[in-house]
């Protein structure tokens, strides 16, 4: 009863702004063609329209999906508190194809690796947009950032630039960084001296030293007051920008006129990352290091005008700045939260840190892992890609958009749809995956009947991961390294393994747990 009263309400105040919003349009027209629309009869019209929009999907309507309630439409499933785990069991129901309204926008939820191939390498030029939104333009300063501009020349220029770059420090450098980063974690968790801790915030600094590294030439330390200003705030934004309050707003414009504090904090922390990159990069560009191969200085030298090229590229000092900003939310908390993830299950299986332990011993005898290794130590790169299968840490990629009218698996999808690629979904498919939600590193051994096709978590495509080759490499030569010096113990006896739900905000981070690194005698 009270919820019809405030669903009324609620219908009328909306009915009540469509109109104001259609009138003062078009009072502001002045051309012969809206002339024609200031008549009060053109003015309904658009209304019915804007009304259908926020009550009827206009997919396919062979796409089934949850019952979408009035106004709410189905934002009490996207409010769950663990989507990717939500939105798998709604594929039990619905299919690996579903769909899902929020305000006037409607979702297409691809739930296997088969489909969301087909939307997101077959048919990438379709579904390589990313959603506007009111939140996304604040927080990308305009849709400036490479992970939520939209599908433009612009961000093709500026995502080929950074690729590039990327791909020059990948093969000069970044095999030495994280080389440096590895053995400067390993010393930080032997002075632990064996006391149980939670190591997620050294992961998070290994591998946000890796990203500065390249970008600026500099490492911090943990105690660092600069970077855990900047992580706190990075981290701030992800997990804000990913909360039910701040996407409330993209769905329901309304809600912008109400206070919320959340979305203030939101602001303010962009506020405070500008300042802090800003920073960052005018130093950056008064030391020795803006002449040499990092990755800032060969953003930097591409805005500079060529001799002879006219109007080389339309990128601009914001572009570099947001490139930073792209690479240290990509990069740090994803590899920082895998890594977390890896010793909370070996924690739960320890013969398999031995068996991983055996076979670095066995093929490396003293001699310290490289990426070249990788072909040689099957057990260790099986326990990596398991990792990646059980807990893909950007479980839902980032959503793309239909940028034309298309398909997928047959269904009619058109141009502005959302599309969702459910990959914690499609990697606990039991059509694919046997045993799905166990723990078996042994399934991507020979035989194991593991399917390196079926692994996406790094989406594919025009979008696929921008950093895909560095985090393969960090994670291959931090998870060597680490089982290579340690066996990690439960922190006691009586306290509970790790909880391996976890928490699912843009990032799934398994829940704070202290651990034992116990040094390996070598
Ligand atoms: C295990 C680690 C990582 C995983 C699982 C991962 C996964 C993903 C996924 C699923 C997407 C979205 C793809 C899509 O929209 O279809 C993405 C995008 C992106 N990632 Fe990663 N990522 C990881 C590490 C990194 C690292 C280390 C960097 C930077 C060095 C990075 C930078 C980016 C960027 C810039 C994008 C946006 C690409 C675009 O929109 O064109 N990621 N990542």
């Amino acid at each position: 009863m009270c919820f019809s009263v405030v669903s009324v309400v609620l219908l009328l105040f909306i009915l009540w702004m469509l109109v104001v919003k259609f009138r003062r349009q078009s009072h502001r027209r002045t051309d012969g063609v809206a002339k024609e629309n200031n008549k009060p009869e053109a003015v309904f019209p658009k209304l019915l329209h804007s009304l259908y929009k926020l009550f009827f999907s206009t997919v396919s309507p062979t796409i089934s999906g949850p019952r979408s309630l009035p106004l709410l439409g189905n934002m009490l499933d996207l409010a769950q508190d663990h989507l990717p785990i939500h939105l798998t069991a709604l594929a039990k129901c619905y299919g690996n194809i579903y769909r899902l309204n929020c305000g006037s926008t409607t979702m297409v939820v691809l739930n296997n690796s088969e489909i969301i191939r087909e939307a997101l390498v077959k048919k990438w030029s379709d579904f390589a947009g990313r959603p506007h939104s009111y939140t996304g333009d604040i927080v990308s300063r305009g849709g400036r950032t490479i992970s939520l501009g939209d599908f433009s020349e612009e961000w093709k220029a500026h995502r080929r630039v950074t690729h590039s770059a990327l791909q020059r420090c990948t093969t000069d450098s970044l095999h030495s960084v994280i080389e440096k980063q590895a053995q400067h974690l390993c010393q930080v968790l032997r002075d632990y001296s064996g006391k149980a801790v939670d190591l997620s915030e050294d992961f998070t600094v290994a591998s946000s030293n890796v990203i500065t590294t390249l970008t600026f030439s500099k490492a911090y330390d943990k105690s660092s007051a600069e970077l855990q200003k900047l992580q706190e705030c990075l981290n701030e934004i992800v997990s804000l920008w990913g909360s039910p309050w701040i996407s409330a707003l993209d769905s329901f414009p309304l809600l912008r006129k109400f206070p919320n504090p959340p979305f203030s904090r939101l602001m303010k922390e962009v506020a405070r990352r500008d300042e802090l990159i800003g920073k960052h990069i005018e130093e950056f560009k008064k030391s020795e290091h803006k002449e040499g191969g990092t990755l800032t200085s060969s953003l930097l030298k591409c805005l500079e005008p060529q001799q002879g090229a006219a109007n080389h590229t339309t990128l601009t000092d914001t572009h570099v700045h947001m490139t930073t900003v792209d690479l240290l939310i990509g990069g740090t908390e994803t590899i920082a939260a895998l890594l977390n993830w890896t010793v909370a299950f070996l924690l739960h299986r320890p013969e398999v840190q031995d068996k991983v332990y055996e076979e670095l011993c066995c093929m490396l005898d003293v001699r310290h892992p490289q990426y070249s290794d990788r072909h040689k130590l099957p057990y260790l790169c099986a326990l990596i890609s398991e990792m990646l299968r059980l807990r893909p840490v950007a479980p839902l990629a980032v959503p793309h958009r239909a940028i034309r009218n298309s398909s997928i698996a047959g269904h009619f999808i058109p141009k502005n749809t959302i599309i969702i690629p459910n990959l914690y979904g499609a990697h606990h498919d039991p059509e694919v995956w046997d045993d799905p939600y166990s723990f078996k590193p042994e399934r991507f051994l020979e035989g194991g009947g593991g399917s390196l096709r079926s692994l996406i978590p790094f989406g594919g495509g025009a979008r696929l991961c921008l950093g895909e080759a560095v985090a393969k490499m960090e994670m291959f030569l931090f998870t060597a390294y680490l089982l290579r010096e340690f066996k990690f113990l439960p922190a006691s006896k009586e306290e509970p393994l790790p909880e391996l739900r976890g928490v699912a905000s843009v990032v799934l981070k398994v829940k704070p747990y202290t651990v034992i690194a116990h040094p390996r005698e070598q």
